[in-house]
């Protein structure tokens, strides 16, 4: 079994623009993949291939193979798959509240495929026995896609529902799960940037004085 993290870190995260300059945005998204790289060791997986492109330096300690395709997300994707026979765990480098005992959870699971959705449509870890029976389509309800694609090649299929895995961090108001459900790299970066606000609605980030 192997691992595979889609990685972009040029201009990364766009969406989080209006809390994070471009250059915060790249640094964020090393330490969530260090994260993410961190908790698939500690579930035993050791063969991690990080997918990305040539201007998307991905720091050499990191104890994972670097993949390089131009191509976009899914046509990059589907050319990886293409040509492998293991069984393939598929996780996007935003996830930093994953655990090793998720991983280790799904990848228990006797069904052909296991999708873990994000929120929103998107899919944020898929785990695909036989890579040689199976095709990405990111992007667009990517979930749904992906259960549609299962359908048609016959795959048994179990969603895995976890609330922190679910939460890809996306949008500004995500930062504040991690500070309140994170650890590691991602957690370190956004306490020392953000405050969070707490009362009667939804606690929140407020830009730390000291950033
Ligand atoms: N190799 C590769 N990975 C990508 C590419 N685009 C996105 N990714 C990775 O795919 C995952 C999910 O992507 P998005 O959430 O759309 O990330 P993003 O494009 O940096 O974010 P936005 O600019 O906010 O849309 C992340 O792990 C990204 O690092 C790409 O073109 N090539
Ligand atoms: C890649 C995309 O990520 P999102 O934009 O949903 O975070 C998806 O999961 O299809």
């Amino acid at each position: 079994m192997k691992a595979l993290i889609p990685y972009k870190k040029k201009n990364a995260k766009s969406r989080l623009s209006p809390a994070l300059t471009q250059e915060e945005r790249e640094d964020f998204v090393e330490l969530m993949l260090r994260d993410v790289v961190g908790s698939l060791h500690e579930a035993g997986i050791d063969e991690v291939d990080i997918l990305t492109t040539l201007d998307n330096g991905v720091p050499n300690d990191l104890q994972a193979n670097v993949v390089l395709d131009e191509n976009d997300l899914n046509e990059a994707i589907n050319e990886y798959l293409s040509h492998e026979q293991k069984s393939i765990f598929i996780i996007m480098a935003d996830l930093p509240l994953v655990r090793a005992i998720h991983i280790k959870e799904i990848i228990a699971r006797p069904e052909d495929v296991v999708i873990v959705p994000g929120k929103g449509g998107g899919t944020n870890i898929i785990f695909i026995k036989d890579p040689s029976n199976f095709h990405v389509k990111y992007y667009g309800s990517s979930f749904l896609n992906h259960c549609n694609i299962a359908k048609e090649r016959k795959c048994s299929v179990y969603i895995y529902d976890s609330f922190l895995l679910s939460t890809d961090i996306d949008e500004p108001h995500d930062l504040v799960e991690i500070m309140l459900h994170g650890h590691g790299n991602s957690r370190e970066y956004v306490m020392e940037r953000f405050d969070m606000e707490t009362g009667k609605a939804r606690a929140r980030i407020t830009v730390s004085d000291d950033a």
